[in-house]
């Protein structure tokens, strides 16, 4: 097949056009207000500035959290009259509850209801609505006094604290409706020192999230080459008038747990003080994820193709036609791929096998977090599909489809890896996650038991991930920027039960499995999916 690094895969543009459903979702996700009934406050007090608490400006509290701040590894300390913590553990992290004057939080609200604009944010990473900087806010005095008490007051005494040097901040507005998320990041990016939120919740009753609200602020801990390690080591849950800190480093890892509640939005006001360049920390944090294990065709099994595949997709005139399809297009979705009966019995075996078959989750949570299968505990129809995919007879109707040399005589050293995967809720991969093709490969992505909206992959250019300096190829992404997807997206495969898509990626394409949301119906058990990729 003719490849040039220039014409990665395109965009199915049947995706698009297929059902209107696609335009009126893209037009939903635009800039603007979203769709939710503005929440009631109760009275809203009048507030013409922001006032700090004055517990917090008493030195004994200062230099109370000055000694918890540097103390050495702890389990959390807390102080009584202010009820201010400290964790130091996986990495330290401050909690100020009733940082504001009473009143305060409703009326920065109620000024966040009426006036902010907010954009859509979607990536791998994230969906949540964002608003602008709080510096460019003329028509918002409480969010614009709000910023300046952090840069007067808040970050010289910051800087006291963490004996930090801190030199300006940023900071925005978030919100979070139900099932948006964002996921593990460390916030490095260039000179980010303090990060910081601001919890917003002063609606009666929902003062204080409990954990089935979900949008808790969860915290990883990190193994000794930096990368976060599930489980969650410590959860915050959003609670009104609360300012949480921490200290941005290489191991600084934390999410947004998806918002489950649909009855109020998590508001937060957000940022970070700004200082010295964390130069160390970000090469730190450059460190490529670990890659996938590529393996020579299997010469041991012979499984004949013919007592698995369905009949249409060996005949000579439907390989032509394949062919041509991914040399124009760059991929093809195969319909009812293997016989009806093969893959009726691998999907019941699937779901109905939770003795044998052993699965491990796949971290590091940075990366992805799904469940592979132990190839080792396979059995019946699932191992052989499994084994069928490095077989000699596929990598030979492989190269019939896409005349890659995956056999023949002019293949060199054709490789492949297999991974059956189980997906459910929460799971996901983010990109840079080491799927990023260093060369070109051909991917195979075949589904049992699919659902709608859970393992939905998508495509993006070589160039669309993030400005050079913070993704070298294949570089582990430490922090979310604010970059959109929109034309990057070259595919998105859509999860269809028994179909064989199979995508030609040019060196520097990336790829990601979109987070599954809570609202994503899964009744019919986890979604599976064998994930294969080739190598010339
Ligand atoms: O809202 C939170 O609790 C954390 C937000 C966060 O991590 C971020 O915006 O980088
Ligand atoms: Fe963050």
């Amino acid at each position: 097949m003719e490849t040039t690094s220039s014409s990665p895969v395109k965009p199915r543009r049947k995706d698009k056009e297929e059902d209107g459903r696609a335009e009126e979702e893209d037009a939903k996700d635009q800039v603007g207000e979203p769709h939710r009934k503005l929440l009631r406050l109760g009275e809203t007090p009048e507030a013409k500035e922001v006032l700090l608490n004055e517990a917090y400006q008493q030195p004994k509290l200062t230099q109370w959290l000055q000694t918890a701040w540097t103390a050495e590894k702890h389990q959390g300390t807390k102080e009584d009259q202010t009820g201010a913590q400290v964790f130091a553990d996986p990495f330290q992290i401050c909690l100020l509850p009733g940082m504001l004057e009473q009143g305060q939080s409703q009326a920065l609200v109620a000024e966040i209801i009426q006036k902010v604009q907010w954009s859509r944010k979607q990536m791998d990473l994230y969906e949540f609505y964002q608003s602008s900087d709080l510096s460019n806010m003329p028509t918002c005095p409480l969010l614009t006094n709000f910023l300046q008490v952090l840069r007067k007051q808040v970050r010289p005494w910051l800087e006291k604290v963490t004996n930090l040097k801190l030199d300006y901040v940023s900071a925005s507005c978030s919100m979070y409706t139900c099932g948006d998320y964002l996921l593990v990041h460390d916030d490095l990016l260039k000179d980010r020192q303090v990060a910081f939120i601001y919890y917003l919740s002063p609606w009666e009753g929902a003062e204080e999230w409990s954990e089935s609200q979900g949008g808790c602020l969860e915290i990883f801990g990190s193994d000794d080459q930096c990368f976060p390690q599930f489980p969650v080591q410590r959860k915050i849950a959003p609670k009104d008038n609360q300012f949480a800190f921490f200290k941005v480093g290489s191991r600084s890892f934390h999410q947004v747990g998806e918002v489950t509640t649909f009855d109020y939005p998590r508001l937060t006001i957000n940022g970070w003080f700004h200082g010295e360049t964390n130069e160390a920390f970000v090469a730190d944090s450059m460190r490529a994820f670990p890659r996938l294990n590529y393996l020579q065709p299997d010469i041991m099994n012979k499984p004949p193709l013919g007592l698995f595949l369905n009949n249409v997709y060996l005949k000579s005139a439907t390989r032509r036609s394949i062919q041509k399809r991914i040399e124009e297009n760059s991929e093809i979705c195969l319909y009812e791929f293997f016989k009806r009966e093969k893959f009726e019995l691998a999907r019941s075996q699937l779901l109905a096998d939770s003795d044998t078959l052993k699965w491990r989750r796949q971290g590091p949570a940075n990366a992805h977090n799904y469940e592979v299968l132990d190839l080792a505990t396979a059995r019946g129809t699932i191992l052989e599909l499994l084994q069928l995919f490095r077989c000699h007879a596929m990598f030979d109707l492989l190269r019939d489809f896409t005349d890659l040399d995956l056999a023949g005589a002019d293949a060199q050293s054709p490789t492949c890896s297999v991974e059956l995967q189980r997906w459910s809720h929460g799971n996901y991969t983010v990109l840079g996650d080491g799927l990023a093709s260093e060369e070109n490969t051909l991917d195979l992505v075949y589904y049992l038991n699919a659902a709608e909206g859970a393992a939905v992959i998508t495509y993006l250019s070589p160039d669309s991930e993030m400005p050079a300096a913070k993704a070298p190829p294949n570089g582990r992404r430490s922090d979310y920027d604010g970059e959109e997807e929109d034309e990057s997206v070259l595919l998105t495969i859509t999860p269809v039960d028994n179909a064989l898509n199979i995508v030609y990626r040019c060196e520097g394409t990336t790829k990601f499995t979109k987070y599954v949301s809570r609202n994503t119906p899964l009744e019919k058990g986890p979604v599976f999916v064998i994930s294969c990729s080739y190598k010339e």
